[in-house]
């Protein structure tokens, strides 16, 4: 029960992503094509943790998290490195072991999707989504099951009658609400996010936001969530990674990353943001983010970046620990906010 759940103290690592390498492959009419959404992205999320990650659009942000969650179908395929889970001793790994991991959906691991629609079927009541999801999880007689899952709607401040609903029959804040009791019956100790709060009001957004920070925090579980609202980064993550072009560019502390951003990406991405009383003009990042298909040489953020140098577009800097975190950047330590 979550009331009786007492999150762990531990920091030790339930998610390891190592050399994660996710092509979409095409091919057609013979000719072959190679998307590198994710390329080379090795992380750490530790227990009872939030991690975000950042990005602009077709970065490569739901690619790695749909890959992380062992949800992909062609053309997106692994092409190197691994995935392992750590749940209570118990290692999964993704791509080795695909019955353990369907055995873990749910129970370990949950997903809470962009859009409440795609796993709220619009023509049938709301409680046979939770059936379907959850009922062969939890071992549980169908009315003791009815209880559990009233319980939690409670807990998470939806009304238990919403189950005989239709889904059109509620507003966005309460289908995203009901995705995110549904991701959460089980109590996973894991749980996937990808932009759970995007299409709702700012309002609801907070409500939405306070409701994922409670629930983490009362059943201890760790969440990997992406979204490219650093705003919402702000409120809720712990540390943040910062994906740029398929790899992870800058990875640290939430209010580290904030203060002092080392990548000039990561700068550009924090000084873009609206401050209160600052009326200056914000100055929009040169360039369009690259080509998946063919991308540049080095370092793949030299073309727009204000700092490069001849070491940046023949080079790739790696990933290291600097200060709190780690960057990929020839030229870390050299950055300035605006
Ligand atoms: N089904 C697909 N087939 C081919 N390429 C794809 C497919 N889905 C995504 N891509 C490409 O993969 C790259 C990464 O896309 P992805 O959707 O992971 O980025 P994202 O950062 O999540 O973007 P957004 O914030 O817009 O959702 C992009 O170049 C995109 O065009």
């Amino acid at each position: 029960m979550l009331d009786t759940l007492q999150a762990p103290t531990t920091t030790s690592s339930m998610l390891r992503v190592e050399g994660l390498k996710a092509y979409y492959q095409m091919n057609y009419f013979g000719v072959r094509r190679e998307v590198r959404a994710v390329d080379d992205v090795s992380l750490t999320i530790n227990r009872n943790e939030i991690y975000g990650i950042a990005g602009e659009s077709s970065s490569g942000k739901s690619s790695l998290i749909k890959t992380i969650a062992g949800a992909i179908t062609p053309p997106l395929r692994v092409v190197e490195g691994s995935v392992k889970f750590d749940f209570a001793g118990r290692e999964l790994d993704v791509y080795a072991d695909p019955q353990a991991m369907k055995a873990a959906r749910w129970q370990n691991l949950s997903y809470i999707m962009q859009g409440s629609m795609n796993v709220l079927n619009p023509v049938r009541r709301v409680k046979h989504a939770f059936h379907d999801f959850a009922f062969k999880h939890m071992g549980l007689s169908p009315s003791a099951f009815r209880a559990r899952v009233e319980k939690h709607l409670q807990r998470i401040g939806l009304d238990p009658h919403v189950l005989e609903s239709f889904p059109h029959q509620l507003s966005g804040g309460m289908r995203q609400r009901l995705t995110i009791a549904l991701a959460t019956v089980c109590e996973p100790d894991f749980i996937i996010a990808d932009e759970p709060t995007t299409a709702l009001d700012v309002l609801v957004q907070q409500d939405v936001l306070a409701l994922i920070k409670d629930i983490q925090q009362r059943m201890g579980a760790s969440i990997i969530f992406v979204t490219h609202d650093m705003t919402v980064h702000a409120a809720i993550a712990d540390r943040i990674g910062i994906v740029y072009a398929g790899r992870l560019v800058e990875e640290g502390p939430t209010l580290d990353v904030f203060r002092r951003p080392q990548h000039p990406y990561t700068a550009h991405l924090i000084s873009s943001l609206p401050r209160i009383g600052d009326n200056k003009k914000r100055s929009a990042l040169p360039g369009k983010p690259p080509n998946l298909a063919d991308p540049p040489s080095g370092c793949r953020f030299h073309p727009r970046c204000p700092l490069a140098v001849d070491k940046c577009t023949n080079e790739n800097p790696p990933l290291e620990a600097r200060l709190t975190g780690r960057v990929a950047c020839w030229r870390a330590g050299e950055v300035q906010t605006a």
